[in-house]
């Protein structure tokens, strides 16, 4: 059974790692920013994702809620982010193009790097993450020169970590009318 002094103890441990956390992860958004990632902008939005082996994310455009910059730094496994071309009009939806057929690449992400999408990639561009438990380097991989793994290696999926971080425009202003007369 957990002592109430053993519990005390838990909790500060527990709020020191997410303190140092915290430290950590303004320090990256402040990197980010001063790369100019969102023009004078300050990144101010984290999404945290887990993948487990065999898990993905539906092909998807962000839309207009953020600034048009993805930034993800790239924690534990590696994965494979593949882009399609969107479906432009009924003629193509009626001729069912799957999406292999509107594949245009992939950006293979190695653990401990940085993505930055903009421009195209984010505005015209459909993003996701196949559901597999491994990789083969091809070169449908926009990055495969720049990337440690060579052509044609098998790379297995393991847990992965995305950091995600944007700046998000604040749009909304929310005024509180508490106690005046209607
Ligand atoms: O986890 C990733 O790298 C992609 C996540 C993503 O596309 C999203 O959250 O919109
Ligand atoms: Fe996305």
């Amino acid at each position: 059974m957990t002592s109430f002094k053993e519990y005390r103890v838990y909790n500060l441990l527990l709020f020191i790692k997410l303190f140092a956390f915290s430290q950590w992860l303004q320090e990256q958004m402040d990197k980010i920013t001063a790369l100019g990632a969102f023009g004078d902008k300050k990144a101010n939005h984290v999404l945290v994702n887990e993948y487990l082996p065999g898990q993905g994310i539906m092909p998807h455009v962000d839309g207009p809620m953020f600034y048009p910059t993805i930034t993800t730094i790239n924690v534990g496994s590696h994965s494979v982010l593949e882009f399609y071309t969107p479906l432009n009009s009924n003629e193509e939806m009626e001729n069912n193009q799957n999406l292999s057929m509107r594949h245009i690449g992939s950006l293979l992400l190695e653990p401990r790097s940085l993505l930055i999408i903009q421009e195209d990639l984010y505005t015209t561009y459909l993003h996701g993450i196949s559901q597999v438990t491994q990789d083969t380097v091809s070169q449908d991989m926009f990055n495969f020169e720049e990337c440690k793994p060579k052509l044609g290696e098998v790379l297995t999926r393991e847990t992965r970590i995305s950091l995600t971080i944007r700046h998000v425009p604040k749009v909304l202003k929310t005024k509180l009318m508490l106690g005046r007369g209607r």
